[in-house]
C-alpha cells in the first residue's frame, strides 16, 4: 500500500515541556490507522500538528510528498487534510442538508459568498453540491433526518452530522478526534461500523481515541504514544500483546488496553 501522509521527527515543546517528541509514522492509502496512549501522553498536540492547527518545533507532515506542515489549517484542509466538525462548528439552527451544502461551499470561498448572496452561479452550483449532500447524507444513515433542524439532533447523529460535513469538503485523509467519546455501546458500534464503511469506500482514516474496544475493532492499525514518544507500531493484535504498551497502561490512570 501507498504512503498517504508521512509524519517524520514531528516535535512539539510548550516551554520546558516536549508533548510530542521526535514522532515518524506513516499513514497509508485506504487504513484506518488509530493514535492511543495515556492521559497526556501527546495525542491531541499530535492530532493539532497534522492539521496544522499547531506549528511543530520541528520535523514534518508531508501529504503525498507535499510538505504541509506550516500551512494555516484552512489551507492544509483545502489539500486534502480535514478534521471533522465538532459539534461547536455545526449551524445548530440549519437543517441537517443545508450544514453540508454550506460544507460544499467551503471548497470556494466564492461560492459561499454567492451562496449568501443568493447569486445565479451559486444556485446552479447548489443543485449539484444539492445531489452530493443527499449522497453524504443517505451513505452516513442520516437521510431521513436531512430536513431536520441540526440541534434537534441526538448526540449519536451530531457526531455523524460532524463526519458528512468533513466529507463535502472532500478530503484524501480524514483525521477523527474521539470519534467514540460520550457514546453508548449501540452508538459505538453503529460509529465503528459507519467509519469502516468509508474506508471501504476507499478513504483513509487518522483517528486518536480513548474507547480501547473500539480502536481495537477499527483499526488497521495503532500507534501508541507515551510521554510525547512513540512506543509501538502495529496491528491490533500486535499491539495488546506489547509489553511496553501493557506497562505504559498499568502504570497510568487510564482505562485498561482491552485485554
Ligand atoms: N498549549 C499547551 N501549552 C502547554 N502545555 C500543553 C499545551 N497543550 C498540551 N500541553 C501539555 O502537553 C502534554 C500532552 O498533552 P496532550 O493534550 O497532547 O495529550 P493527550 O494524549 O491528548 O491527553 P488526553 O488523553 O488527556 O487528552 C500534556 O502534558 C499537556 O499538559
Amino acid at each position: 500500500m501507498v504512503d498517504l501522509l508521512e509524519v517524520s521527527g514531528l516535535t512539539k515543546r510548550f516551554g520546558g515541556l516536549v508533548a510530542v517528541n521526535n514522532v515518524s509514522f506513516s499513514v497509508r492509502e485506504k487504513e484506518i490507522l488509530s493514535v492511543i496512549g495515556p492521559n497526556g501522553a501527546g495525542k491531541s498536540t499530535l492530532f493539532k500538528l497534522i492539521s496544522s492547527f499547531l506549528r511543530p518545533t520541528s520535523g514534518e507532515v508531508r501529504l503525498k510528498g507535499e510538505r504541509i506542515s506550516n500551512l494555516a489549517p484552512h489551507i492544509a484542509a483545502r489539500k486534502g487534510v480535514v478534521r471533522t466538525f465538532q459539534e461547536t462548528t455545526i449551524f445548530k439552527n440549519m437543517s441537517v442538508r443545508d450544514n453540508v451544502i454550506i460544507a460544499h461551499h467551503l471548497r470556494s470561498r466564492a461560492n459561499l459568498f454567492g451562496f449568501f448572496l443568493g447569486t445565479v452561479a451559486a444556485k446552479a452550483d447548489e443543485a449539484a453540491f444539492g445531489q452530493s449532500a443527499d449522497d453524504i447524507l443517505a451513505l452516513l444513515g442520516l437521510a431521513s433526518l436531512a430536513g431536520e433542524t441540526a440541534r434537534n439532533l441526538p448526540h449519536g447523529h451530531l457526531r455523524a452530522l460532524g463526519i458528512a460535513i468533513g466529507l463535502a469538503t472532500n478530503p484524501s485523509i480524514l483525521l477523527l478526534d474521539e470519534p467514540f467519546a460520550g457514546m453508548n455501546h449501540d452508538e459505538t458500534m453503529r460509529m465503528v461500523s459507519m467509519v469502516r464503511r468509508l474506508r471501504d469506500l476507499g478513504l483513509t482514516i487518522l483517528l486518536v481515541e480513548h474507547d480501547m474496544p473500539a480502536v481495537m475493532k477499527i483499526s488497521d492499525r495503532v500507534v501508541v504514544l507515551n510521554f510525547g514518544q512513540k512506543i509501538a507500531e502495529g496491528t491490533p493484535p500486535e499491539i495488546q500483546a506489547n509489553d511496553k504498551v501493557i506497562d505504559a497502561y498499568l502504570g497510568s490512570e487510564d482505562e485498561a488496553i482491552g485485554l
